[in-house]
Formats: C-alpha cells, sequence, structure tokens
C-alpha cells in the first residue's frame, strides 16, 4: 500500500502473521505500536511509503499512530422529547371536536347527573386505555374516548390516567383549554378531602 491509512475495527485482532509483523504475502506490515483497547476508539496506522525498494519493502522509518474516537450511537434527541406525534387517520383535533359536539354521553354518566362525591380511591380505579379517568382541576374526567385524539400520543396522556394530571397538565401544556376540549367528558368533581371516608 502506498502512503496508505489502514484502519481497523477497535476489537478486531490482529493475524498471527501481522503478529510477527509479516502477511501472508511476504511483504511487511504496518507497525501496531498502540494496541486498541478501548472499544470506543478506532486506531489507524500511517505509513510514509515514499522511501520504497523496488521490492515493496518500506525503509522509511517514519509511520506513526493515531486514535480517532469511533462514532457513538445515540438516539436522535427529538425521539426522547415531548412533542406532538401523527395521529391516526380520522383522529384529528378537528374529528375530535366534530365527535364531541355530536356526542352527548362521553363520561358514560348514562342519564345521571354529574357526581360530586368521587373519591381518589375510586379514580384510581380506571388507569386502562379502555377505561380511563384523570383529575384536573378538580374535575373527574373519563378520558378514554379522547385518548387516541390526544396529540401527545396515547402513552403520555396515560401518565394521568388513574391521578391527578394537574401538574402534568400544567407542565406540558398548562395553555389547552381542557374545559372546552372534554366538556362531554366530564363525570363530576373530586370531593373535597373532608367529605372524604
Ligand atoms: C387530560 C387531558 C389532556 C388534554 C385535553 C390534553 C391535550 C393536549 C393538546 C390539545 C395538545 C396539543 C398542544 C399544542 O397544540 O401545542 C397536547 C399535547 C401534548 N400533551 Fe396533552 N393533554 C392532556 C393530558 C396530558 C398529560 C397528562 C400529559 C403528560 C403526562 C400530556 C402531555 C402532552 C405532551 C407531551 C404534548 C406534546 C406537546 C408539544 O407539542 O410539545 N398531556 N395535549
Amino acid at each position: 500500500m502506498e502512503n496508505g491509512v489502514q484502519a481497523e475495527p477497535a476489537s478486531s485482532e490482529a493475524s498471527p502473521a501481522s503478529k510477527a509483523g509479516q502477511s501472508s504475502n511476504g511483504l511487511p506490515q504496518p507497525r501496531r505500536s498502540l494496541p486498541a483497547q478501548n472499544p470506543l476508539v478506532a486506531s489507524a496506522t500511517v505509513v510514509d511509503a515514499t522511501n520504497r525498494t523496488s521490492d515493496g519493502a518500506s525503509t522509511s522509518s517514519s509511520s506513526f499512530t493515531f486514535s480517532v474516537p469511533a462514532p457513538v450511537q445515540v438516539a436522535p434527541k427529538a425521539a426522547l422529547r415531548p412533542g406532538k406525534i401523527p395521529l391516526e387517520k380520522g383522529y384529528s383535533q378537528m374529528d375530535w371536536l366534530r365527535l364531541s359536539r355530536t356526542s352527548s354521553d362521553l363520561a358514560g354518566l348514562k342519564g345521571q347527573p354529574l357526581r360530586r362525591d368521587i373519591s381518589m380511591e375510586e379514580v384510581k380505579q380506571h388507569r386502562t386505555v379502555d377505561d380511563a379517568w384523570t383529575v384536573l382541576r378538580g374535575k373527574v374526567y373519563n378520558i378514554s374516548p379522547y385518548i387516541r385524539f390526544h396529540p401527545g400520543g396515547v402513552d403520555w396522556i396515560m401518565k394521568g390516567a388513574g391521578r391527578d394530571c394537574s401538574s402534568l397538565f400544567n407542565k406540558y401544556h398548562a395553555w389547552v383549554n381542557a374545559d372546552m376540549l372534554l366538556e362531554k367528558c366530564l363525570i363530576g368533581l373530586l370531593a373535597s378531602p373532608a367529605a372524604a371516608p
């Protein structure tokens, strides 16, 4: 090789021939002065071959070895960040507004009046996608009908299922008008602590 750079994966073992300084075709091999022990580092040896003899043997002693960091596989930052996700067809915010305008009982009240006695114990019983309640600013909602419409995705809104999501809600989007969006999902009010058993 002329003026070549030989890079090798950090974990690869030199062949027995190259360990002895000879390749299988008998030509001298570049010197490996620094064994690559750190798996995150790839090493390479550069040989200055300007002084080669006619039989290909290098008479130069000007070779050096350097190390460069091997690329580290990191998930793109955007994948770890909360953000809006593409929703399934038919689950846009417009679709939700249409559904909630035309449905009378998304909360599942079945004609019963709004409740005022809901305990946190009861809310905790409803924490699956098909049966999810949440408390937001003292109001208890059945969010199951909304989950697939949530622009932040199912996983995020499910963090609020079966519990008071007010602080999470305010952390990510205090400006969202949940009173309007979830109007038809309202079950009632959380019982005041004094009224709780
Ligand atoms: C319970 C009722 C909830 C409603 C009605 C709701 C509604 C919304 C709406 C309308 C958006 C889009 C905001 C925009 O256009 O910028 C959104 C985005 C989002 N939501 Fe919610 N959400 C709820 C609960 C939650 C909870 C409990 C969490 C977190 C645990 C959450 C996390 C997020 C995130 C991370 C986004 C993406 C924000 C972004 O665009 O960067 N949401 N939600």
